[in-house]
């Protein structure tokens, strides 16, 4: 049974909804969100690009504005709420995660691929040194088995970091799989374990909940369901299914409400939704942040998106092998036209 608990809920919106905006936060869409967020208690908001610091490019989407220019303006407006930031190494570099302490960040997400947790060693290590709190991020999780996420969960928590986060980067994952990898990372670990869905099959709320259940205490939620994909668990719904549950996170209620319906639904280019495209990526396993990538390819080729998501899932492709889109959409238009 679901007790109270120390719950932290982490609002991804201002990152993770990056990919939804094609990385077009505006410094001032930042400041009314961040300020909404601060005054509604959320404890950590996370700003960066999508694909965390350094991942304005050509591949990964240029964005509007500068992201220190987004996370200065985030951290000036917050009176309490912590500013978080995401970081893949090999995409963002120390000097980055440097300057981001500078301008006041005080979480620090080191993100890698679920088989690859070695490359966050150094991260970890740096960001540890300049007084951050840490979390080792492991992104498409449901690409390896219990026992292999287990183990590299435990090197993010040799190398120092606070919690570790179980992540359905591609929304693919079905509650008792939650619940298994949740229980099995708690049995094995002694820092906070965390969760963070994507809802491309409906099920971000149900599986935060088994996670909470199997005792996650750090939960990631986007507002408005403002996140790649079909988005994240939904905020300001997560927060008060909690309180329903007697699950404490402090945040306020109808301000959250508010913030959503006011602030960041204006913001929205359309309603944030589960449409055909995310619902084959929670269905074949793809990284919720292809979303954009597969319609353009799509749109360019005149391939069916659905083909380029069952056929990149096929394959396997995942974070930083975006040039696989085009490459993959190239060829079913050749096979299309043969
Ligand atoms: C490309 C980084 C990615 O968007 C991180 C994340 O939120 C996820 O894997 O779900
Ligand atoms: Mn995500």
């Amino acid at each position: 049974m679901i007790t109270k608990r120390d719950l932290h809920i982490t609002e991804v919106a201002l990152r993770d909804g990056s990919h939804a905006v094609a990385h077009q936060f505006t410094v001032e869409q930042v400041r009314n969100v961040a300020r909404g967020l601060d005054e509604a208690n959320v404890p950590f908001i996370e700003v960066s690009h999508g694909d965390g610091l350094g991942g304005s490019s050509l591949q990964f989407g240029r964005s509007l504005f500068d992201e220190f220019e987004l996370i200065e303006a985030a951290v000036d407006v917050c009176q309490r709420a912590k500013i978080a930031v995401l970081l893949l190494p090999g995409i963002g570099t120390q000097r980055e995660l440097k300057k981001a302490a500078e301008l006041g960040a005080k979480m620090a997400r080191i993100a890698t691929h679920v088989t690859e947790a070695d490359v966050s060693s150094q991260h970890i290590h740096l960001a540890k040194e300049l007084g951050m709190e840490t979390v080792g991020f492991l992104m498409m999780s449901h690409m390896t088995s219990v026992g292999k996420l287990v183990a590299q969960a435990k090197l993010m928590e040799s190398y120092g970091a606070d919690t570790v986060y179980m992540v359905d980067s591609a929304g693919t994952l079905l509650p008792h799989q939650v619940k298994e990898r949740i229980h099995a990372l708690r049995e094995s670990l002694d820092i906070h374990v965390g969760f963070h869905g994507h809802n491309n099959l409906s099920l971000a709320m149900a599986n935060t909940l088994a996670a909470i259940e199997e005792g996650a205490t750090r939960i990631d939620g986007s507002i408005r369901c403002l996140g790649a994909g079909a988005g994240n668990t939904q905020t300001e719904v997560l927060v008060s299914v909690l309180d329903r549950l007697n699950i404490e996170t402090g945040i306020d209620i109808y301000k959250m409400m508010d913030v959503a319906e006011d602030i960041v639904a204006p913001i929205l280019q359309q309603a944030q939704e589960i449409t055909r495209d995310s619902l084959v990526m929670g269905y074949a396993g793809v990284y919720s942040s292809f979303l954009l990538h597969a319609k353009r390819a799509s749109d360019k080729f005149g391939v069916d998106a659905r083909d380029i998501l069952i056929e990149l899932g096929r394959l396997k492709v995942v974070g930083g092998q975006e040039d696989m889109i085009m490459d993959v959409a190239t060829d079913l238009a050749k096979r299309l036209n043969s």
